[in-house]
């Protein structure tokens, strides 16, 4: 992109729809609707649905909820999207593509048009005996691609859940010039805790960049309790916003000076030793 062509908005009002989802898809986006709405009345200018917002998080639900792009979910977020000129990250959805299933982020910009897709690059296979064994890939593929997309505010980066936990995602992304990482994500009752939080601000320090995460609400009778807590975290690595467990919507004015001022006080994205750090890594142990 030319200079002439940069955005040139220094702060825009982000929203992270941390909303309550339930088994029933059609009660999901009507309720995704009204959420959108109340955000653009209330003047934001982004907004992220959290992970699988349109059905139960959980390996058994995927393939009887997912769908192809274009369908009915992403029709659904692509006119809301043009009625609130307003650009959407629709969480993520089951997507159905031949014979595979993807955990997918659309991202439909204030035209209504698909300006990002992004396809769960890392799946949640964990296993920690007496708390929580889960395995995306019994049934989903993994992504193969990062997704950015330029808005007039700033360049936008989109990571899913799991994701958070591979700096190198993170920072390929603020190679390119995002100044936003936007992951929806749903943690669990054992990793959300610890983890969480500690991640995001761990990736927004290291970037000097802003990240924020999208949770769906906390539902105690799911057979996955999400933990909550979505979270606007600065390039100083300190929380600027965050939701409790319940539905909430989270407001964040994202000042994008702050990228460049953090930058320039502690230069490290252009201290780094790049170089020596492959020619360390290929060498051989003593
Ligand atoms: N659900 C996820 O993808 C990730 C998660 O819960 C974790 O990393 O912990």
């Amino acid at each position: 992109m030319s200079s002439e062509n940069l955005p040139v908005a220094k702060g825009f009002r982000l929203a992270l729809l941390q909303m309550l989802v339930s088994r029933h898809k059609q009660e999901n986006l009507a309720h995704a609707r009204e959420l959108v709405s109340r955000a653009a009345q209330n003047g934001a200018q982004l907004v992220s649905l959290p992970e699988c917002f349109n059905c139960p998080y959980g390996t058994q639900y995927f393939g009887e909820y997912a769908e192809t792009v274009p369908g009915e979910t992403s029709t659904t977020i692509a006119a809301l999207a043009a009625e609130h000129r307003i650009t959407i990250i629709g969480g993520s959805i089951p997507e159905r593509s031949g014979d595979r299933l993807f955990n997918t982020s659309l991202v439909f910009g204030p035209d209504g048009k698909l300006c990002g897709k992004f396809r769960k690059m890392h799946l949640f296979d964990i296993d920690i005996p007496g708390k929580i064994t889960f395995k995306e890939s019994e049934t989903l593929s993994p992504g193969e691609e990062l997704t950015d997309f330029t808005t007039p505010f700033c360049k936008v980066g989109i990571a899913i859940c799991y994701d958070l936990r591979f700096p190198e995602l993170t920072r390929l992304y603020a190679d390119r010039g995002c100044h936003l990482l936007v992951c929806p994500g749903a943690f669990n009752m054992t990793t959300g805790p610890v983890h969480w939080e500690l991640l995001q601000r761990a990736r927004a320090v290291d970037n000097q960049m802003f990240v924020a995460t999208v949770s769906p609400a906390r539902d105690e009778t799911a057979s996955y309790v999400a933990w909550g807590h979505s979270t606007v975290s600065s390039p100083w690595g300190d929380v600027v916003a965050k939701a409790g467990h319940g539905e909430e919507i989270v407001y964040a004015d994202i000042d994008l000076n702050r990228v460049e001022e953090v930058r320039r006080q502690i230069p490290v994205r252009i201290q780094r030793r790049c170089e020596l750090y492959h020619s360390l890594a290929a060498a051989k142990p003593q």
